[in-house]
């Protein structure tokens, strides 16, 4: 197979290597820009028959009219039923923990009383409409369902509008199903950029939602990037990212598998390992080796791994830290005997999977915490999606009369040194002793 890239902490070009390697053109792809924009410009204009046309056209889809593509809720309940116990109960169980995390970041109203009666404060409430984007070009993801509208609900948003790309017409039962068991309200069977377009702008069919949260290609991205100021956005998420510090005592299998586990997803996403142990390193790229034949999704794996792959060899584990700090990954592991004390060095990633036992692939489907996560670096500025994502905060403030004789002489003055005089006087006119 085509080798994943070896870098050396001690080599004289490191960091420009290691820059070369985190570097993804994704969002400044100037064909793909020019790309999104028209079809964004499109929609807004022509409504429905615009995104039919691109369904037709990106998914092959068969359909004439938008109503076509709303799957009824009836047709979801109805997957629900029909889908193997097994893998309802597994979505019943992944759903139950995913809520009760959630739980803990829902964000309360507050307000305190200052001395002169002044009440002040913040006001939590929820977003009215959130657009969901599950994606589904090239795999369904009924687990990002779940990390999407759960939150949601957690937060109290009032309408979830739920799109999903149905390639080729070919509608999947466990995306229905983990709708229909996190309460989603409406379901287009449409994708890309047409599809963030559609919530954005709103059209005939599609209503207009308040921000648009979810994970989708390189098309996904930069409509949603595009769109950011009509609506909210959560984040602009890049290819899927692992990265994993060993001290060379895990399974060497383990850990390659846990490469693939996000090389799978994308021939762009980045599989990356950093060990101070150079016999390890080789022993996880002979599992590799070894293992790569018996994957299902063995081209893109192997794609994934030889272009944005890399085997990092350093001298110790605060090397290690210093190099994860500057990559700040989506999803790091931390496959060492005292996990808890590295993380806390760890200033940057989107999650931290700690000890032999935690492969990201739980923190995907169950564990708890959400898989929507920041990708290419911005973990350094961003967090995971979460109830707050689905919540505003408006700031209360109610001035007693006493309060506005002291605040009312601060502001007087602060608006006539910006030669305000309309916010002076407004202040003065409460003032007792003018
Ligand atoms: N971060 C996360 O939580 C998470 C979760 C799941 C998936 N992902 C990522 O999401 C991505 C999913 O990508 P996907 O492609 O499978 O599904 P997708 O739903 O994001 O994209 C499919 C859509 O892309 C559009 N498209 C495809 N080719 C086009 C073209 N040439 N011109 C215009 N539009 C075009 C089509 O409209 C299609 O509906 C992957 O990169 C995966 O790694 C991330
Ligand atoms: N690893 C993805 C986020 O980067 C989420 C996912 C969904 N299904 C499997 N994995
Ligand atoms: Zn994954």
């Amino acid at each position: 197979m085509n080798q994943m890239s070896e870098l050396n902490f001690q080599q004289a070009d490191f960091w420009s290597k290691l820059s070369e390697l985190l570097a993804w053109e994704g969002v400044s792809d100037a064909a793909i820009t020019e790309t999104v924009r028209n079809i964004l410009a499109d929609v807004k204009q022509r409504g429905d028959q615009a995104v039919v046309e691109y369904s037709q056209r990106f998914d092959r889809v068969k359909a004439t009219a938008m109503a076509e593509l709303e799957i009824p809720l009836t047709r979801a309940a109805a997957a629900l039923e029909s889908i193997p116990a097994e893998q309802r109960q597994a979505l019943e169980q992944a759903a139950e923990r995913v809520r009760r995390y959630h739980e803990h970041q829902k964000q309360e109203s507050w307000h305190y009383t200052e001395a002169d009666g002044t009440l002040l404060g913040q006001q939590v409430t929820p977003l009215d409409r959130a657009g969901l984007y599950v994606p589904g070009g090239k795999a369904a993801y009924p687990s990002s369902v779940l990390m999407n509208a759960i939150p949601a609900k957690v937060a109290g948003v009032q309408e979830l509008i739920m799109v999903v790309p149905t390639p080729d017409d070919e509608v999947n039962d466990l995306v229905l199903a983990a709708a229909a068991i996190a309460g989603v309200d409406r379901i287009f069977a449409i994708g890309g950029a047409q599809a963030v377009a559609a919530l954005a702008y709103g059209t005939e069919t599609i209503p207009q939602v308040d921000k648009i949260v979810g994970p989708g290609n390189i098309f996904v991205a930069t409509a949603k990037g595009m769109v950011f100021g009509t609506v909210g956005i959560d984040m602009i998420a890049g290819p899927s990212e692992i990265l994993v510090i060993c001290d060379g005592k895990t399974d060497p299998d383990w850990i390659a598998m846990d490469l693939f586990s996000q090389a799978e997803h994308d021939e762009d996403a980045q599989s990356i390992l950093i060990s101070p142990d150079a016999d390890f390193l080789q022993k996880v790229k002979e599992s590799v080796a070894r293992l790569l034949p018996t994957m299902e999704r063995k081209a893109i794996i192997e794609t994934s791994l030889k272009n944005r792959g890399a085997m990092i060899l350093v001298d110790d584990m605060q090397q290690a830290v210093e190099v994860c700090n500057y990559i700040a990954p989506e999803h790091l592991e931390l496959s060492v005997d005292e996990p808890m004390e590295m993380a806390k060095q760890i200033r940057h990633a989107g999650a931290i999977f700690m000890g032999r036992y935690t492969p990201e692939a739980l923190g995907d489907y169950c564990a708890g915490p959400n898989h929507v996560l920041p990708t290419s670096r911005t973990a350094r500025f961003s967090s995971p999606l979460g109830v707050y994502d689905f919540q505003k905060r408006s700031s209360l403030i109610q001035v007693s009369s006493q309060g506005a004789q002291s605040l009312g002489k601060i502001a007087s003055v602060l608006a006539r040194g910006e030669s305000l005089t309309a916010h002076a006087r407004s202040a003065e006119y409460r003032l007792q002793e003018k």
